[in-house]
């Protein structure tokens, strides 16, 4: 709803209230309607102030109703009303002034923002564009290039970037209403006619078609596949070319192809996913709500090699005080020089001073025995983790919490060897780990509530989208991982190419096909982990035990190549060649093409023309398929989590929803039944058995995935 009062004697204020971001429901909208017909029907009335309650303006039109209920005064009428009023309207913008909540703004005829706001038109990341005539209204008052980059990355502006781009007019450290109400009594019956931005020409660049061409092309090839940017800079190409009311209708238009898109979808549904993982529980019945976090003054780090350079940097950019220790000397001055540029950097990027001094360095463990929480980060080693574990429970002072981040390693046993193991959890960083947004925090079955609660804090205040998942091998990503790339590798086998196999994956939205990224993470990190489970063994590489393994199908291919020092990037070959080792543009290998030629040969199999629906599908529905298992095993506690993972962590297209939400889009019975054709074809691979969960779901008419958690809380009470 929308309150009205009188103040000053002569302003209409109108106050949006909705809590928690005063979202434009159709509830606020007739009350915009009214209090603004209420405001300009008073005589006493010379002008109006909009404001939002409890220091927000307003977070935009009310998502949640895109999905059911659309009715109510629609925006674009409303906001058209505001800027035709003839009394001066201001709008007083603290907080956010986000989506239809700035075109709202841009309707105003004045606008005035607190120094702290932020402001934005976030639709594209919803897979929307700003269709309250924020397409048309943004270029015509900020010129054409500034508005496509808004428009186009959805980014949200500070309100000092806001004024220099002339999106609002003043910008005050003191309280805006108070501000706001000021300036409406000194404009009150000035003329109007400069106010309506909707009346201004677009200023129209010299070079307007390669200007529209270059972005359309920067566009496209950021976007993998995504089309709302592309409707986004077709949408500002309107304003620049066509009258103000041709504009219009073209932003309607595209806006209504985007409006029932299963991209917006998928958008929509990962904006709230992000939000409900915080929500998070344990199958103990705890919760973020009822376990209250412990503060962290001081953290520590052990191991500073890639990860931990990476998680010092991060913590010490939230102002803790850290303490990094690290055994090898070269490797610990190598890390000093490492994290100082690091945070040097980063610094640089965000205007402010580097936390240099919040670092100190140490070689001893000892070093961290006043630390609130410590994270391990060492070689993937359980023999040197179980000592540094068995260490940090001797050294470091009660209640300390002890954090592993291990990438699939037994958190319990970790824990086991400590005197305290519901201190102990796992935080799972994902490389680079001052850079990407994703940590799985991994809860052993004797995790307290408070460890949990105090790494998901900790997570978040890092700037981190934080999952609590169970403990199991390989946790929630890795451990759909490996079916994944176990098929990438039978692909090969079969006839198909690592050029193939990505370029499908590629298309299909990740930024890099499952063999490029192997090549930048390099193939002996897997090779090591086989060798641990023993089944890359060196002798086994000929003849027919080499394709059965502990008695399922296997695929040496990996080993082979490593066996060859072909390690990925770093050494400059690897499932495609580089010019260098190190370097990073991947070329066609012709030497992996005949080396799998002869593969085959040796090993009696004939190459078949492999298409890029099987690459998907089967790339893709058996990584599905651990999910579900994820599902029933209670490590993950919904599909959300899982996708949160996926699209924060694995680079799996956001505009595709994650994983499970890609499955419900597909249709489960779809994916069942292509998982049974598979397996069919494949009985020796145990990973294309479609899992009890996914039958049960299909069973039960496939319902949305709102719904999953019932069946799988119907399903676990059942067991
Ligand atoms: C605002 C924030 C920056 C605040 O952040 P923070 O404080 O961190 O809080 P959060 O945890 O993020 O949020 C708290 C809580 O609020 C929920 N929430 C936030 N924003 C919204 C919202 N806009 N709507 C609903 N709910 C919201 C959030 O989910 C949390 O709740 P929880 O999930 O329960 O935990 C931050 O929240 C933020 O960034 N918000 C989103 C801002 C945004 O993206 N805004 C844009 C919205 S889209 C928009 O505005 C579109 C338009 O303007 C276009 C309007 C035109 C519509 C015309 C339709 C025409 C269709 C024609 C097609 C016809 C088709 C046919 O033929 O049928
Ligand atoms: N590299 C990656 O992409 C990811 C790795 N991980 C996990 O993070 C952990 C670390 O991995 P990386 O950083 O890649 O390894 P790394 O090999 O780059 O670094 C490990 C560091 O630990 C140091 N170290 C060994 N023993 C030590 C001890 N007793 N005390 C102090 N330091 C010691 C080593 O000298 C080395 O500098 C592993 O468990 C790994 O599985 C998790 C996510 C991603």
């Amino acid at each position: 709803m929308a309150q009205y009062s009188c103040v000053s004697g002569s302003v209409g204020l109108i106050t949006l209230k909705n809590p928690p971001v005063n979202a434009l429901s159709a509830a606020v909208r007739h009350g915009i309607v009214d209090t603004v017909k209420r405001a300009l029907s008073e005589p006493k009335v010379k002008s109006v102030v909009i404001c939002g309650q409890n220091g927000i303006f307003c977070g935009g039109a009310d998502i949640r109703e895109f999905a059911s209920d659309m009715s109510g005064p629609p925006l674009v009428p409303m906001i058209h009303a505001i800027e035709a009023a003839n009394k001066p309207v201001v709008a007083a913008i603290e907080g956010s002034a986000l989506g239809g909540g700035l075109e709202l703004a841009l309707g105003c005829h004045y606008r005035i923002a607190h120094s702290k706001a932020k402001l934005g038109l976030p639709e594209v990341t919803l897979g929307l564009l700003p269709a309250a005539g924020g397409t048309q209204r943004l270029p015509r008052l900020i010129g054409v290039p500034a508005a496509l980059n808004l428009i186009t990355t959805g980014r949200h502006v500070t309100a000092a970037e806001a004024l220099q781009l002339g999106v609002v007019d003043q910008v005050t450290d003191q309280n805006t209403v108070d501000a706001a109400v000021k300036f409406a009594l000194s404009v009150a019956g000035q003329s109007l006619d400069a106010r309506r931005i909707s009346t201004y020409p677009c200023p129209r660049p010299s070079d307007l078609d390669a200007l529209f061409d270059g972005v359309m092309q920067k566009v496209r090839q950021s976007a993998r596949g995504a089309i709302a940017p592309v409707a986004c800079v077709q949408a500002v190409r309107a304003a620049a070319t066509l009258p103000y009311t041709q504009g219009m209708e073209r932003e309607k238009e595209l806006m209504a192809t985007l409006f029932t898109s299963g991209q917006a979808r998928a958008l929509q549904y990962c904006f709230f996913a992000q939000r409900a993982v915080g929500r998070w529980s344990m199958p103990s019945g705890a919760r973020w709500d009822t376990s209250k976090p412990r503060p962290v003054h001081k953290a520590a780090v052990i191991g500073l090699g890639t990860m931990g350079r990476g998680i010092a940097v991060a913590l010490a950019q939230t102002g803790l005080s850290v303490v990094a220790v690290e055994t090898q000397e070269k490797q610990l001055m190598e890390a000093k020089q490492a994290v100082s540029g690091m945070l040097e950097r980063g610094a640089k990027r965000r205007g402010v001073a580097p936390a240099l001094d919040g670092i100190s360095y140490s070689g001893n463990i000892q070093a961290v025995a006043d630390a609130d929480l410590v994270i391990e980060a060492v070689f993937e080693d359980m023999t040197l983790k179980e000592k540094i574990f068995q260490q940090l429970s001797a050294v470091c002072k009660p209640g300390t919490f002890l954090c592993t981040n291990t990438s699939a390693l037994d958190v319990d046993h970790l824990a086991s060897q400590t005197r305290n193991p519901e201190l102990v959890v796992g935080m799972h960083f994902f490389a680079p780990a001052h850079v990407m947004k994703l940590l799985e925090v991994v809860y052993g079955t004797r995790s307290s509530p408070q460890a949990v609660a105090t790494a998901m804090q900790l997570g978040k205040k890092m700037g981190k989208v934080s999952v609590a998942v169970g403990n199991c091998r390989g946790f929630v990503g890795n451990r759909m991982l490996k079916p994944y790339l176990e098929q990438a590798f039978f692909l090969l086998e079969e006839g198909a190419t690592p050029e193939l196999v990505d370029r499908a994956l590629e298309e299909f939205g990740f930024a890099m096909g499952v063999f490029r990224v192997s090549d930048l993470s390099g193939l002996d990190v897997g090779w090591k982990v086989r060798k641990g489970d023993g089944l890359a063994e060196p002798e086994m590489a000929t003849g027919q035990s080499a394709r059965i393994r502990q008695g399922r199908r296997y695929s040496p291919l990996g080993d082979l190549l490593c066996e060859q020092g072909r390690y990925g990037q770093k050494t400059g070959q690897g499932w495609y060649q580089y010019d260098k080792p190190g370097g990073r543009v991947a070329r066609s290998d012709p030497w992996l093409h005949s080396f799998l030629e002869e593969y085959r040969a040796r090993h009696g199999l004939v190459a078949r023309r492999i298409d890029q629906q099987e690459v998907l599908e089967r790339c893709l529905y058996v990584l599905i398929n651990e999910g579900f298992h994820i599902l029933e095993d209670g490590i993950a506690a919904g599909p959300e989590d899982i996708d949160v993972i996926y699209v924060f962590g694995y680079g799996w297209p956001r505009h595709r929803g994650g994983p499970m939400f890609y499955a419900s889009m597909v249709g489960l019975a779809k994916v069942l039944e292509r998982l049974e054709h598979y397996h069919q074809a494949h009985p020796d691979v145990p990973y294309m058995q479609p899992c009890n969960l996914l039958r049960r779901l299909v069973a039960s008419g496939s319902p949305p995935i709102q719904r999953w958690r019932e069946v799988i809380k119907k399903l676990h009470s059942q067991l």
